[in-house]
């Protein structure tokens, strides 16, 4: 899980916010556990001291604003500083400016480039593009079947020629063939057999040569801490139209070296690898991502998440659910999106300190069994029972049982899982408003 990286900040974090003692000496020890971790995560150690001076010099001079206190400034603080550590707050660009857009992917070995093809791939498939991969990979002969099987998996076309060694040459036909049939995002994936940063920065510029890709993305494995420094810096520096992907933030405790180094060269981070599994890429936005080490909550991100995916959910719904309110209704369309949807889990895990409590939380093989219980249980209930399940006592509930044909055990149950996303729906409003007071000076 992502959390994972810099866990240590989290903790030193609410440390912080529920210690009563002097408000200095409270920084001061905030800052020594905040570098403490960094380095541990990897992180550039003239980084490290240069950030926690500016924080320390901010905490100090700053009066927070009317109504906020001394410690919750104190973390918006961490909080815009870190964001700028990460990169600051630009958007990126993540939607191709013409058609068709040709990308170029590039790694060192094992990088996880392939697998970052198929969840770009995915990705934007997702976002309604029409999209075909490209495998130009002729030294590792696996690497054709993998990206075969992996576009299968997500229903996207592969082209390769398994039998040709000629990389510059595939990756050609590759992109003729996708645009002369109209698609609107061709990806590249290339063999990236390199250990040196040299070879690979000239196997690129020969392929670039010869498809004229309208982006190039370096896909770095996190685990590389802040080597990726040197890497970053030369591929910036090499391409005009260049992104990086940083992989594996999930398995490795270096990833707060890896993305801070990337991110002092200037170059632009625009996904990151959370996961082996197809959709475990997300856009990379430092604030939220800094949102969510801090463990003040990723709303923004959940909301985005929710959307995407394309579950029936409206903004409303959303808004609704995270301000507290809840009924049966919006259960029910969760229950619906729950068929189409990964489990709402992936997306409550987003939100630290939730994680733990997640209800409808479904034994895997049962799900489907038990959602369509569910579903005809609310069906069972009047109006009055969907907008106030409360009032919902033995004997309702013995008549709604009897309508859908369950025993009055399931219909309790369900009603225990309304509690608890109920309670969990309130949990999130509480992180909501601290969200939104710390951005009074920042807009993530
Ligand atoms: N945990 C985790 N594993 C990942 C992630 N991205 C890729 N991997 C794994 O990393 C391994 C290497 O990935 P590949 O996609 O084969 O790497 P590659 O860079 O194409 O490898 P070469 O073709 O040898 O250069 C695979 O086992 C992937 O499942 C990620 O974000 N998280």
């Amino acid at each position: 899980m992502i959390d994972m990286v810099l866990d240590g900040v989290r903790k030193a974090l609410s440390r912080f916010l529920s210690g009563k003692g002097d408000y200095e000496r409270a920084v001061k020890e905030f800052i020594r556990d905040l570098q403490k971790e960094l380095i541990k995560a990897d992180v550039n150690v003239r980084l490290v001291l240069e950030l926690t001076k500016k924080i320390r010099e901010r905490a100090l001079e700053e009066e927070p604003p009317p109504g906020i206190t001394r410690r919750e400034w104190f973390i918006n603080i961490v909080y815009e500083e870190l964001s700028k550590f990460f990169g600051g707050d630009r958007k990126p660009d993540i939607k191709p400016k013409k058609k068709p857009w040709v990308m170029l992917l590039v790694g060192l070995q094992g990088s996880g480039k392939t697998t970052t093809a198929a969840k770009l791939a995915y990705y934007y498939k997702l976002e309604g593009y029409r999209v075909g991969l490209v495998t130009a990979d002729t030294y590792r002969p696996a690497a054709y079947d993998q990206l075969k099987q992996l576009g299968e998996q997500i229903g996207v076309p592969v082209y390769g020629e398994p039998n040709n060694k000629d990389a510059v040459e595939i990756a050609r036909r590759g992109v003729e063939y996708f645009v002369s049939r109209g698609f609107d995002i061709v990806i590249v994936d290339t063999a990236g057999r390199h250990h040196r940063e040299e070879d690979l920065l000239k196997e690129m510029r020969e392929i670039a040569e010869n498809i004229k890709p309208d982006e190039v993305v370096l896909v770095i494995d996190a685990a590389i801490g802040q080597q990726a420094h040197n890497l970053a810096k030369k591929f910036h520096t090499a391409t005009p139209i260049g992104s990086i992907i940083v992989t594996k933030l999930d398995g490795t405790a270096k990833g707060g070296g890896a993305l801070s180094a990337v991110a002092v060269t200037g170059a632009t981070i625009k996904f990151i690898g959370t996961g082996e599994k197809i959709d475990e890429l997300e856009v990379f936005r430092p604030p939220r991502f800094v949102a969510r080490i801090l463990g003040i909550g990723d709303l923004e991100g959940l909301v985005e998440k929710v959307r995407r995916i394309k579950v029936e959910f409206t903004e409303k719904d959303v808004e609704e659910f995270l301000s507290g309110r809840l009924n049966m209704r919006l259960v029910y369309k969760q229950l619906v999106s729950l068929r189409k949807m990964g489990p709402l889990r992936k997306i409550l895990q987003m939100i630290p300190g939730l994680s733990l409590k997640i209800p409808l939380e479904i034994e895997a093989g049962k799900a489907e069994e038990k959602i369509k219980k569910w579903l005809a249980i609310i069906n069972s209930m009047t109006y009055e029972e969907l907008d106030k399940p409360e009032i919902i006592d033995r004997r309702r509930t013995r008549r709604i049982a009897y309508g859908a044909g369950v025993k009055t055990e399931d219909v309790r149950e369900l009603l225990k899982q309304y509690e608890m996303m109920k309670k969990l729906s309130k949990q999130l409003r509480k992180r909501k408003d601290l969200l939104k007071k710390l951005q009074l000076g920042f807009k993530p």
